[in-house]
C-alpha cells in the first residue's frame, strides 16, 4: 500500500495526475510461467511470459514540484518516466499531463543517429513547438552550452556518449516545456559538465518548472528534490518528502 504524505496535492491544481498505472511487458518469448503464477488467482495471472513492470501506481504532482524517483535496478523508474513523457502507453490506468514534457530519458532518445547535431537540434526543438525564429535565436547558446561547436555537422551517431548527453541536455533544457524529465543520463557527463547541468537545473526550478529526476545518487536527489517516489517491484511503496523516502530506501536496502 502507498503511504502518502502529500495531502496538500489534493487541494492545489494538479499538473500531472496518474491513476492506477500498470504496464505489462513480455519477458521473452517461450519463457515459462513461474511456479508461483500457477497458484495465483485467475485475475492476477498474466499471460505466458508477461510481467507487470508497474502496477497500481497513483500520484498527483503540482506545478513546480521536484520529484526524485528511487528504487533498485529494474523496479520501474524509467518505465514511469516514459509514461509521463507519453512515449509509452499504460496497459491499465491513466496519466494526464497538463503541459508539454521535455524528456532526457535515454541517451539517444529522440535524436536521429544519421542526422547531424545541427539538424537534430532543429528537429527536437521544432517537435517541442519552437518556431524557426526561436530555434535560430537559441541555436548558438545550445551549441555553446554543450561545447559542441566542433561537431555541429557531425552525424549524431558518431558522437561520444558523453557528447551525446551534452547535446541532448543542452537542447532539452532550453525548450519551453513546463515539465523536465531527467533519467540518470547525467552520470555520463564529465565533472565540469555535470556542474553546469546542475546550475541549469537550479535555474529551471527557480523558473517554476516541474522536475522528475531518476538517480541512484543520494546527494543529487537531496539537492534538487523535495519529494520522492519509491518504486519496488513496480509498486509505489512510498510517496513522501525526499529525506523520508531516501531513509526508507536505505533501511530496506542496506549497503552491506
Ligand atoms: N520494452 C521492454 N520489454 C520488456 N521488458 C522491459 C521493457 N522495458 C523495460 N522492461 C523491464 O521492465 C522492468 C522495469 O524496467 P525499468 O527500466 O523501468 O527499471 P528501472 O527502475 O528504471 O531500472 P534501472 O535503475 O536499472 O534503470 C525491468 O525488469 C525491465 O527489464
Amino acid at each position: 500500500m502507498t503511504d502518502s504524505v502529500q495531502g496538500d496535492t489534493q487541494t492545489a491544481a494538479a499538473l500531472i495526475s496518474a491513476e492506477g498505472l500498470g504496464v505489462r511487458f513480455r519477458r521473452n518469448r517461450g519463457s515459462r510461467r513461474s511456479f508461483k503464477d500457477l497458484f495465483a488467482g485467475r485475475a492476477r495471472r498474466t499471460r505466458r511470459g508477461e510481467f507487470w513492470a508497474l502496477r497500481d501506481v497513483s500520484f498527483t504532482v503540482r506545478p513546480g514540484e521536484a520529484i526524485g524517483v528511487v528504487g533498485r535496478n529494474g523496479q520501474g523508474k524509467s518505465t514511469l518516466l516514459k509514461l509521463v513523457a507519453r512515449v509509452l502507453f499504460p496497459d491499465e490506468g491513466r496519466v494526464s499531463v497538463g503541459g508539454g514534457v521535455a524528456p532526457l530519458i535515454e541517451i539517444t532518445g529522440g535524436f536521429v543517429g544519421d542526422l547531424t547535431v545541427r539538424d537534430n537540434v532543429h528537429l527536437t526543438a521544432g517537435l517541442h513547438g519552437l518556431t524557426k525564429r526561436e530555434i535560430a535565436a537559441r541555436f548558438d547558446s545550445i551549441i555553446e552550452f554543450a561545447g559542441a561547436a566542433d561537431v555541429i555537422d557531425t552525424p549524431f551517431k558518431h558522437l561520444s556518449s558523453g557528447m551525446k548527453v551534452r547535446v541532448a541536455f543542452s537542447v532539452i533544457s532550453q525548450l519551453d516545456e513546463p515539465v523536465l524529465l531527467v533519467d540518470e543520463v547525467l552520470a555520463v557527463g564529465d565533472k565540469a559538465f555535470r556542474a553546469k547541468c546542475y546550475r541549469r537545473i537550479d535555474e529551471l526550478l527557480a523558473e517554476g518548472k516541474t522536475l522528475f529526476l531518476v538517480s541512484h545518487n543520494e546527494r543529487d536527489l537531496r539537492r534538487f528534490c523535495t519529494r520522492g517516489l519509491y518504486l519496488n517491484g513496480g509498486r509505489l511503496v512510498l510517496d513522501g518528502p525526499i529525506d523520508d523516502v531516501l531513509d526508507r530506501y536505505a533501511a530496506d536496502h542496506p549497503v552491506d
